[in-house]
């Protein structure tokens, strides 16, 4: 295991921002925290990274204990949200500061700062001043002069939150990309499930300083370990129901859902669980807001107010009374087996 984290508790004063954490990250693997706004996410990196005074529990790296070892002694390369590039110095300087820490000879940096500008998608912008970069470029420079001293973990804290929709989409599928082909070990910290789920390998959820869950991208989203976990990734409604022969029954309907042990289940239904369609459980639109990919219903039913969606093509208007069926993409397995309730919104 490269970085083994254990314990890990960090006090402010009498507050406890994060409280008895246990990660582990394997070598060459993407891990990112992902949790709600002020759940500990920051603090837990900085504590893993040194710069955390009160720090309990324990930080190894290939066993090594990091406990005394001084924030840049640890080989960690750090990517916050605003870059942080030095405004006097142009792209080729930002990279040499990194090139430098790591004692790399000056003959040898023209070539390593234009290797790098090719990875991160800027060749040729040596000579650019950071002031003049757009946003997503400079986060771009930030990344690579992170990665100039190889560091052995790379860390990367909310570095696209600072970007509008579109480019942060994009950038993300790019440094997904390098991440992949640079094969670093990275540990990165979002609250952008979307962000965390293209970028990472594994996700470890915070809530109120504690991991909730961990585990790989694929299971934590359709498994969920409780209803804060399950509410947190885009649950809204959560339904009690029953599994039998690769069925799930609730009071929304049935839908084949393979891999669900027989008995009774908790369900949680994101928007697109239930969909417009002709023949299915009743109820009235209250709401409708049109989004990129197709339209978002609020709707009444006899069971309880849910969200649904209609594709972008249907003429649904507030008043309608509508039919939803169950789609199995949209839904959540919550827990194993615990008890079961029926809740709406
Ligand atoms: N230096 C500090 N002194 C006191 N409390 C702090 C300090 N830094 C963070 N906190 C508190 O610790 C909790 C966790 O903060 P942290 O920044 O780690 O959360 P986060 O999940 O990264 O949130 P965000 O996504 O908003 O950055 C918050 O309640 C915050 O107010």
């Amino acid at each position: 295991m490269a970085l083994e984290v254990e314990g890990l508790t960090v006090h402010y004063g009498t507050f406890t921002a994060v409280r008895d954490a246990k990660l582990e990250i394997a070598d060459g693997e993407v891990l990112a925290l992902l949790g709600p706004s002020g759940s500990g996410k920051s603090t837990l990196l900085r504590a893993i990274t040194g710069l955390e005074p009160q720090v309990e529990g324990s930080v190894r790296w290939d066993g090594e204990d990091l406990g005394g070892v001084p924030v840049h002694r640890r080989g960690f390369g750090l990517v916050f949200q605003d870059g942080q590039l030095f405004p006097h110095r142009d792209v080729a300087g930002n990279l040499a500061f990194g090139l430098r820490m790591h004692q790399v000879p000056k003959a040898e940096h023209a070539a390593r700062i234009a290797k790098l500008l090719k990875l991160v998608g800027l060749e040729g912008y040596e000579r650019r001043r950071v002031t003049e970069l757009s946003g997503g470029e400079a986060q771009r420079v930030a990344l690579a002069r992170a990665l100039a001293p190889e560091p052995r973990l790379l860390m990367l804290d909310e570095p696209l939150s600072g970007l509008d929709a579109g480019l942060r989409e994009q950038l993300a599928i790019d440094v997904a990309d390098l991440l992949r082909r640079t094969k670093i070990t990275a540990l990165l910290v979002t609250h952008d499930q979307e962000e965390a789920f293209t970028l990472a390998d594994r996700v470890a959820v915070l809530d109120r300083g504690e991991i909730r869950q961990e585990g790989a991208v694929r299971h934590v989203w359709s498994r969920p370990a409780d209803e804060t976990v399950a509410r947190f990734l885009g649950v809204t409604t959560i339904a009690g129901g029953t599994a039998a022969d690769g069925v799930v029954r609730c009071a929304f309907g049935e839908t084949t859902l393979p891999g669900v042990r027989d008995g009774e289940v908790e369900l949680g239904l994101r928007p697109n669980a239930l969909r417009l369609a002709d023949k299915g459980i009743q109820g009235d639109v209250t709401a409708v807001v049109h989004r990129r990919e197709h339209v978002r219903l609020v709707v009444v039913t006899g069971e309880a107010t849910v969200d649904a969606v209609a594709p972008v093509t249907a003429d649904v208007k507030v008043g309608d009374r509508v039919s939803l069926a169950l789609d199995p993409d949209g839904i959540a397995v919550i827990g194993p087996g615990r008890p079961v309730r029926a809740s709406g919104r």
